[in-house]
């Protein structure tokens, strides 16, 4: 049977919106670590018979959001009058920022259907678009209505992972933060003389991938004194005229001018700091929504113990030679927990 024949009878599983929200994670995955102090968008747009006619996400803060960049794409095509659903990871803003509110673009069109997979967490305009959407005569839905459906589920869970940096920061004023750990085969985190790295081609690509959606690198004192580290991204094409913060804990002042100078040549915005508070505070205050921290042991069994980190990124070198390294991702619950006033609304429940 075709699967846009059964759209939208709520009664059978709605595939079409399944997808779109798929595909709108997927667009919004691609600018994710270049959208700060916004978070990364996608929206997409379906006809009356779920087929899409235009997808949109936002790039960079100062471009438009996701669903005005949609709508400008389905007018460019000539499609804006076939708009019935529009699907999009976050929801509408109704307010007016750097751009005008995406609820009255959307009530611009003739849409229909709004589904949002996330609320807004940002508490300055949380509740504002759906709201003002449903008013105006719109039917509103949220991801988490298909709670029944698996697929859903894991929907939701990776749209809030993505909106996570985004809304710690709105919410705590701090920024996400990962930490990527390598282990060699011997059980430790330092190289052998001379070299940098240790683990396989496919992990330091895994590594230049979270610097490509970090906003800001922290590191220690020590790792730059022993290792004169670049921290650019190389292996994976970064996103264009991004400009990172390189925040170093350097409490002596060890550090040297020339290593200094050398980073900002390469384009990093530096950072010294004394404590690892005033650190992430710097970073969160500058719009960073996600650190990635690549320290030494010393700062790196540090953050682990504290429970300040939300993403732990381990990278266990193989023992054999020939071998394939093992990557373990664990979330911290208790970094989770900061929000659970606020989990109705990030979850998307009404
Ligand atoms: N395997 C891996 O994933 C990685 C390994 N490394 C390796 O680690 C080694 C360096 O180790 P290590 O010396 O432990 O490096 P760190 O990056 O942990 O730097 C240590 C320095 O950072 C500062 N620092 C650390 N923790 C804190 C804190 N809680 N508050 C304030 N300042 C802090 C101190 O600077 P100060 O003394 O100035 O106060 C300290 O001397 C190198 O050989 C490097 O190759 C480095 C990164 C990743
Ligand atoms: N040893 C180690 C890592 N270490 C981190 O990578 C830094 C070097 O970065 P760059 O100069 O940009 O190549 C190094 O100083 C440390 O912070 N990373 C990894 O993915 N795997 C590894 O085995
Ligand atoms: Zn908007």
């Amino acid at each position: 049977m075709d699967e846009s024949a059964v759209y939208p009878n709520p009664d059978l599983p709605p595939r079409p919106i399944l997808r779109a929200f798929a595909r709108a994670l997927d667009l919004a995955r691609a600018h994710e670590g270049a959208t700060a102090p916004n978070p990364p968008v996608g929206c997409v747009l379906l006809d009356a018979n779920g087929q899409e006619l235009a997808a949109g996400a936002h790039r960079r803060a100062g471009m438009p959001h996701a669903e005005a960049d949609a709508i400008n794409e389905a007018r460019a095509a000539g499609l804006a009058d076939k708009i019935d659903s529009v699907v999009v990871t976050l929801e509408p803003c109704n307010h007016h920022g750097r751009t005008p509110p995406c609820a009255e673009a959307i009530l611009g069109t003739g849409a229909r259907l709004v589904w949002i997979a996330c609320r807004d967490p940002n508490p300055e305009v949380t509740g504002g678009g759906a709201e003002r959407l449903r008013a105006a005569g719109l039917d509103v839905h949220f991801l988490s209505d298909l709670h029944h459906h698996p697929e859903a589920a894991v929907l939701l869970g990776e749209a809030n992972r993505l909106l996570a940096p985004f809304a710690k920061r709105s919410q705590a004023g701090l920024p996400f933060i990962t930490i990527k750990q390598a282990i060699s085969a011997s059980g430790s985190m330092v190289p052998v003389a001379g070299r940098k790295t240790f683990t396989s081609a496919a992990s330091l690509e895994l590594a230049h991938r979270l610097r490509r959606r970090a906003d800001a690198i922290l590191t220690g004192s020590g790792t730059v004194l022993a290792d004169n580290p670049l921290f650019t991204v190389r292996r994976v094409p970064d996103h264009s005229e991004k400009q990172r913060m390189l925040v170093i804990l350097d409490g002596r002042r060890r550090v040297t001018e020339t290593y200094l100078d050398a980073a900002r040549q390469r384009g990093f915005a530096l950072h010294l700091a004394d404590d690892v508070h005033h650190a992430l505070e710097a970073i969160g205050a500058a719009g960073g929504m996600e650190v990635l921290v690549e320290a030494g042991p010393n700062l790196t069994t540090h953050l682990l113990t504290t429970g300040l980190w939300d993403e732990h990124v381990l990278i266990e070198q193989a023992a054999n030679p020939d071998g394939t390294d093992r990557v373990t991702v664990r979330r911290n619950l208790v970094s989770q927990a900061y929000s659970h006033g606020k989990e109705k609304d990030v979850l998307g429940h009404h």
